[in-house]
């Protein structure tokens, strides 16, 4: 570019060129570096548009068409929550429950939710549930938006859409009903043009795909702690939603009855193809999954996926568990506590790209030798 003295001069072409590269960095998502367009530095944070002296016209035209139809984040997937946030103010106080909280999960997917308590759990339930609204970020199940929800298709969401079992059994339950006519209650609600006794056929199908029939005329307080959850893991499949979504719901109960009702959930999944998203403390029922994500702070930290090997020699099978850490859009990474304490890693680390992996290092130079 031709330099007078008064600065360098821009040709059509230069104009064009940053017009462009604003245009990459405005529909482009600072905090979403992908290879192509920008880099992440160790802390996380992200350069610019990847700009350089060498960087030509078509490489700039090339990268703005190739993010307008990248496939938006989460296309696919049944629950997608994007960047989540949800702040409670109590007495001028802030707590920041959900911290741009990214999840995805399939259809037809059996998942855990662990975290320690306070990590977030409930609140990221709720917010599916459609009894919350984040205060930030995008979160969407079986095509709806959970921050764009009127108050009617709010209702209709919680009533269609999606079933949720509680901790507390008595939460689950209307006492004054029996078994049967608490699961029919929710296709009455619905307004569905069944008949009386067609709601009263399903309902009992229900409680006899999950083990409890013999519930039927019986009501919650003439059941036992297990039974009451199975038919509320009735009630909660009555409209045939997307999502079944479960807090606690081995809470209250001892550790054979969390495995029945454990598996009642399971056969939810496996024969009738609901996704279920349970939050659980039950280690035997996180366990039980092919996939448990961990919450921490209020974001996702940790994944465990398993899966069956089959020996090759014996036959025999095995279920294999990995431990995954979460790399979320902006390139951040959440090491595990247990793995920074152990090397004393604190504040900075010194990052080194390999060829199939990336090398993490204590900061030597804040150590006296290193110095
Ligand atoms: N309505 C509310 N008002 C103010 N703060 C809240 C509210 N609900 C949750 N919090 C706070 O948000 C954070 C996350 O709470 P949340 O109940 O989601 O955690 P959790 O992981 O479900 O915990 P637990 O396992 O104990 O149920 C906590 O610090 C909690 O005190």
């Amino acid at each position: 570019m031709p330099d007078d003295g008064h600065g360098p001069r821009r040709t059509a072409d230069d104009h064009r060129l940053a017009h462009i590269a604003r245009t990459i960095a405005e529909g482009y998502d600072v905090k979403n570096p992908t290879p192509a367009n920008a880099s992440a530095t160790a802390n996380g944070t992200s350069t610019d548009a990847g700009t350089d002296s060498t960087t030509t016209l078509a490489d700039l035209e090339r990268r703005a068409t190739a993010h307008r139809e990248r496939p938006a984040y989460g296309r696919d997937a049944l629950i997608s929550c994007d960047r989540l946030v949800r702040i409670f103010t109590t007495d001028g106080v802030e707590v920041q429950a959900l911290q741009g909280l990214d999840l995805l999960v399939a259809e037809g997917e059996l998942m855990a939710l662990v975290g320690a308590s306070g990590s977030g759990k409930s609140t990221l339930m709720n917010v599916l549930a459609g009894l919350d609204v984040p205060t930030a970020g995008r979160a969407s199940v079986a095509g709806h938006d959970l921050l764009a929800m009127g108050a009617k298709e709010r209702l209709r969401y919680r009533r269609e859409a999606v079933g949720f079992v509680w901790q507390q059994t008595a939460r689950n339950l209307l006492p004054y009903l029996t078994g049967v006519q608490n699961v029919a209650l929710p296709m009455q609600l619905r307004g569905t043009r069944m008949s009386r006794s067609e709601r009263g056929t399903r309902a009992g199908e229900l409680l006899e795909l999950l083990g409890v029939d013999d519930c039927r005329d019986r009501r919650p307080h003439q059941m036992s702690g297990g039974q009451q959850q199975r038919v509320a893991i009735a009630v909660a499949l009555a409209n045939e939603p997307a999502v079944l979504l479960a807090d606690e719901p081995t809470g209250e109960l001892d550790s054979a009855t969390a495995k029945d009702i454990f598996a009642a959930f399971r056969t939810a999944n496996e024969e009738l193809g609901t996704t279920i998203v349970i939050v659980t403390h039950d280690q035997a029922v996180a366990d039980q999954v092919r996939r448990t994500v961990a919450i921490r702070d209020g974001r996702t930290s940790t994944e465990v996926l398993r899966r069956t090997q089959v020996d090759a020699t014996t036959g025999e099978e095995s279920v294999v568990a990995r431990e995954y850490a979460m790399l979320d859009r902006a390139g951040r990474l959440q090491l595990p506590a247990e793995y920074t304490e152990a090397l004393t890693m604190r504040d900075r680390v010194l990052l080194e790209l390999e060829q199939d992996h990336i090398g993490i290092w204590p900061d030597d130079t804040s150590s006296p030798s290193g110095a």
